[in-house]
């Protein structure tokens, strides 16, 4: 299932003395299979964008198709559960949101909510727990007898337990450590690889972009100001501060060797190994 923003507006408190603008003019797809990262400054646009993804928001002007469903101002939609369940949103400290006795129970919530039966739904949560990389034995613990990291897996799984084909991520490592965050990110990257599932990733992490998207969305001031694959869009990495973001360090890494040797490898390096690959192999350098 594609996703597809066209001439997307959307203004909070639209027509009232408060109004303001917070996207305009963005048009891209989100192709099916595919990891599409959405990168920004602070106030850029990212959250309202992706709240347009699963109709949590509905654009001032323009409209969102989502798979067979096109979501546009000015008309009462039906049902939106169908939209809900295809597209399933972890937010920004989704362990915020956990409020079950049991880690069974706040898995179970979200399926059964869309009508997945109580057996079925028990079936899902002892299979994402899982996959989250979670023992079954939490199963019926509180979930706030578990760890900061712990929890968020939970949380995860609660949104992975409604078979979601697009799953967007908004900031999903914000708050780890160095470790926590690679386990986590190598987790989502795996779901996609192994399940196909669509990823959109919502990240201040160039490091993120750079290694698992296979495009990037630049936002700025609302706007959606470039559009490429990481290694283009790295390749010109000083463009990058226009927008007030940082260059990956692996790049910042591959400019410093090229300086000190006066010569200028053949590709921008997206991470340390594909570097150090590259060096091995006499550097590759032109
Ligand atoms: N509920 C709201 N009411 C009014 N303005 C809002 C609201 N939410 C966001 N905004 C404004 O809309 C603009 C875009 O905000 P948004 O949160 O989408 O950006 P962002 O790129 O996700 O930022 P961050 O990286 O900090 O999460 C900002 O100027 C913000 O102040």
């Amino acid at each position: 299932m594609d996703i597809l923003l066209e001439q997307v507006e959307y203004r909070y408190a639209a027509n009232s003395p408060f109004e303001k603008k917070a996207v305009e003019e963005v048009s891209f797809k989100i192709p099916e299979g595919q990891c599409t990262a959405i990168i920004g400054h602070t106030g850029s646009g990212k959250s309202t964008l992706l709240l347009h993804l699963n109709a949590l928001l509905k654009p001032t002007s323009g409209s969102v198709k989502i798979g067979d469903r096109t979501v546009k101002s000015g008309r009462k939609e039906k049902d939106l559960k169908p939209i809900r369940e295809k597209v399933g949103i972890v937010f920004q400290f989704p362990e915020q949101q956990l409020f079950e006795e049991t880690v069974m129970k706040d898995i179970c919530y979200g399926p059964m909510n869309f009508g997945v039966s109580e057996k079925e739904a028990k079936k899902r949560a002892a299979y994402w727990l899982k996959e989250v990389g979670m023992p079954e034995d939490v199963l019926e613990k509180s979930p706030f007898d578990l760890s900061g990291g712990q929890m968020r897996r939970v949380a995860i799984a609660g949104v992975l337990a409604m078979e979601p084909e697009v799953l967007v991520l908004d900031e999903p490592t914000a708050g780890l450590d160095p470790r926590g965050r690679r386990e986590m990110m190598e987790m989502f990257y795996r779901l996609h690889k192994e399940r196909g599932i669509t990823l959109v990733l919502v990240t201040h992490s160039m490091e993120d972009a750079a290694r698992y998207a296979d495009k990037v969305v630049v936002m700025h001031k609302g706007r959606k100001v470039h559009e490429a694959p990481p290694r283009e869009l790295f390749s010109d990495a000083e463009r990058l501060s226009e927008w007030g973001l940082g260059i990956p360090e692996v790049v910042k890494f591959q400019r410093m060797l090229e300086a000190k040797s006066g010569k200028t490898f053949p590709k921008v390096c997206l991470t340390m190994d594909e570097l150090a690959e590259m060096l091995k192999q006499g550097g590759g350098l032109s």
